[in-house]
């Protein structure tokens, strides 16, 4: 997942290769609230692992359910319909998939239990949103509930009342069908002795997530008779009864933007989508018609999705999307690839989502350039001829960062002329931890990107001036990954020494540089398996990298192994010759020095940190004549390129330099602060 501020998306090009999906949400927490209301032990094989799934488990760990996790497999022995506390206070963040069903549930439990109270809140944005009608479906029930903050929302206390089952409950379908699925859920705890009657007052919306909760409940034993859309009884005697393991489908909205990314990007090869397919029960699995509407090419298997581009551009869709409300956000952005103004109507519920989501959408689009009208329940988007550079505020919605990292591939656009092409800042990327923390990690397993367009920063410099420890923390700023040339000269003169040949055999050394066998994990280097990344720091690996890297044939034998690290979304590439030789073309060049006293001094310290005695004259005479070395070699000697910018650290801290690095960057990207 990337915890850090802001993601920048390069040009994206075309999409090939398999994602897995994670688990639903929707699933997830119906399966947890079913296994905790259960008696015996439910085991859950693939639950998604997200913020929304973590509250409601610790949620059902207050309430006193034993829960082990282990793998793929996650345990519940359920409480029985008898929380084993009579008071909590449960946080939620922003979780309407576990706010919902456990205020009905906890205040169903709190009639049956003398002296129960249980309070539920969460993030603010949670209590913005509204609850009014179960509240008043639960009250028409005979349960106690307070609004402790504003009427009509959370925080919510449940406490007490008296069950009266005689008159069928009512319930709103018309601004969330989670306040019929979240009594659904719950009022089989109260239909022991009669059976218990919802009717739906208004239209009913999103139907679909109704049918996944009323198949997870047959699961659970639970025969829920529905009769239209407008009753739904639940039969006398129900008891929750674990099925004991449930497979937890892969998320059928998370799948929406790989079924995107294939009708605007799978031009050679399909993307395929595995965890879900023509057999899910969730409704945003019609997506998949949606984009083919779009012009898709989808060939279904019952547990996976094969994806390609067809028509292109793509056919603009006029479509009401009350049936797939999470996963038509993707439309938004597929619209802008389209051959004329697509409209979705039917939207109002995205108002009263993770945010406004008809406002945000709007708003974020037109940073990109687009024409968006909006309306109380629709948006209208034209596509886009030429994409501006934006920085997209996703308001702490998951689907708002998904949604908007499909604009980064505007170099295909359609209506472009295939050169003009700008990259995608996504601000705060880790709120895609609700539903996919590694969606990004995703995004990239499956894209490609033309090698110029994935940003580089190079930099070079003498020996301990501090070029590795500023080079992991930018890249850690920016998400991106690290290239530490040195380590590749340094395992090269490693694995030549093993081997026996000698710092003065250039042809040998070049063979040995191409024949070894390396693997990067992280910072750890590992040759021929086995992990050497101590051993490369030893100061005699050092001395002879220093000289082997002398050698012509031996910089050229490792020259292709360093542009292989230009990977998305990017790349902070330190050594000698990063500038110079290896990245000419990199969007910012460093050239950082210290003093030779201070650098002597750093690598001092450095090894009294290990443990290793040494003085520092005799460090300072050998790391001038490194210096010396690197400096005046025919090949690749150690200089500055003409555009770097120089930055002595001898009085500046780490910090300080990795502020002022990315600064610098920040400061040549096109993004504006709007
Ligand atoms: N700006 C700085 N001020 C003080 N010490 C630093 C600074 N930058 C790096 N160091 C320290 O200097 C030592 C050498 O840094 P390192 O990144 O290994 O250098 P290089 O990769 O250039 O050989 C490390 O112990 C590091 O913590
Ligand atoms: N791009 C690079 C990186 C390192 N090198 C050489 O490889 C040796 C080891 O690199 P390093 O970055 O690990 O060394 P230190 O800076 O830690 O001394 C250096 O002394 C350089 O001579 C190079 O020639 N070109």
């Amino acid at each position: 997942m990337y915890s850090i501020p802001y993601l920048d998306l390069p040009p994206l090009g075309h999409a090939a290769g398999t994602v897995q999906l994670p688990g639903s949400k929707s699933i997830s927490n119906r399966l947890l609230l079913l296994a905790g209301l259960s008696e015996g032990t439910t085991t859950l094989v693939d639950l998604l692992d997200s913020d929304d799934t973590r509250v409601m488990l610790a949620a059902l760990r207050t309430l006193g359910c034993a829960i082990v996790q282990d793998g793929r497999l996650t345990r519940i022995t359920g409480f029985a319909g008898r929380p084993q506390v009579a008071s909590a206070e449960l946080f939620l963040g922003n979780a309407g998939t576990a706010m919902r069903p456990l205020t009905a549930a906890l205040a169903v439990l709190a009639t049956q239990q003398g002296g129960a109270a249980y309070t539920l809140g969460g993030v603010k944005r949670m209590h913005e949103r509204p609850i009014g009608d179960l509240v008043d479906a639960l009250r028409g029930l005979g349960c106690t509930v307070d609004c402790l903050g504003t009427e009509g929302y959370p925080p919510l206390r449940v406490a007490g009342g008296t069950l009266d089952l005689a008159a069928p409950v009512k319930v709103r379908g018309d601004v969330s069908s989670q306040f019929l699925t979240a009594l659904l859920l719950a009022l089989p705890l109260a239909a022991t002795d009669r059976a218990v009657t919802i009717e739906v007052v208004g239209e009913l919306i999103s139907k679909p997530y109704i049918e996944i909760t009323l198949n997870l409940l047959a699961r659970f034993g639970i025969a829920v008779e529905r009769q239209g859309w407008e009753r739904f009884v639940i039969p006398a005697g129900s008891r929750y009864v674990t099925p004991g393991e449930v497979h937890v489908e892969g998320d059928a909205s998370s799948a929406s933007y790989f079924i995107a990314l294939g009708a605007i990007a799978g031009v050679d090869a399909p993307v395929r989508i595995e965890g879900v397919g023509a057999a899910s029960i969730q409704g945003d699995i019609r997506f998949k018609e949606a984009a083919e509407a779009m012009g898709a090419v989808v060939h279904a298997e019952p547990n996976a999705l094969e994806i390609r581009r067809g028509a292109w551009p793509l056919k603009a869709i006029d479509l009401d999307c009350n049936h797939i409300p999470d996963a038509a956000m993707t439309l938004a952005v597929m619209a802008l690839y389209a051959d004329g103004p697509s409209t979705l109507r039917n939207i109002a519920s995205w108002r009263v989502k993770e945010t406004d989501r008809i406002a945000a959408m709007a708003c974020e689009l037109r940073k990109l350039g687009a024409t968006v009208e909006e309306g109380e329940d629709f948006l209208r988007v034209e596509p886009l001829a030429r994409f501006q550079p934006a920085s997209i505020h996703t308001y702490d919605d998951h689907r708002m960062a998904m949604c908007l990292s499909l604009a980064a591939f505007n170099r295909l656009n359609p209506a472009g002329d295939g050169e003009h092409a700008v990259p995608v800042r996504i601000l705060d990327p880790k709120c895609v931890a609700k539903t996919f923390p590694d969606y990004f990690e995703a995004l990239f397993s499956v894209v490609e990107a033309r090698a110029a367009d994935i940003p580089v920063i190079t930099i070079d410099g003498p020996t301990a001036s501090g070029k590795g420890t500023l080079s992991a923390s930018v890249a850690a700023q920016l998400g991106w990954h690290t290239l530490d040339s040195g380590s590749l000269y340094r395992v090269t003169a490693l694995a030549a020494r093993r081997a026996g040949v000698s710092a003065d055999d250039e042809q040998g050394l070049a063979a040995t540089a191409r024949a070894m066998q390396l693997r990067f994990e992280g910072v750890r280097v590992l040759l021929a398996g086995e992990d050497v990344s101590d051993e490369l720091r030893d100061e005699a690996v050092g001395m002879m990298a220093s000289r082997i890297s002398a050698w012509p044939a031996v910089r050229a034998a490792l020259y292709d192994l360093q542009c292989g690290f230009r990977q998305l979304p990017g790349l902070v590439a330190d050594g000698r010759d990063m500038g110079t030789v290896i990245f000419p073309d990199a969007g910012l060049k460093i050239f950082l020095t210290a003093t030779a006293a201070a650098r002597a001094e750093r690598r001092l310290n450095q090894l009294i940190a290990k443990g290793i005695s040494a003085s520092l004259d005799d460090l300072r005479a050998d790391l001038e004549a490194r210096d010396e070395r690197d400096r005046t070699r025919a090949t690749a000697p150690l200089r500055p390129a003409e555009d770097a910018l120089r930055l002595d650290n001898s009085q500046l801290g780490i910090e300080a330099s990795v502020q002022q690095v990315v600064a610098w960057w920040n400061a040549r990207q096109p993004f504006d602060a709007r």
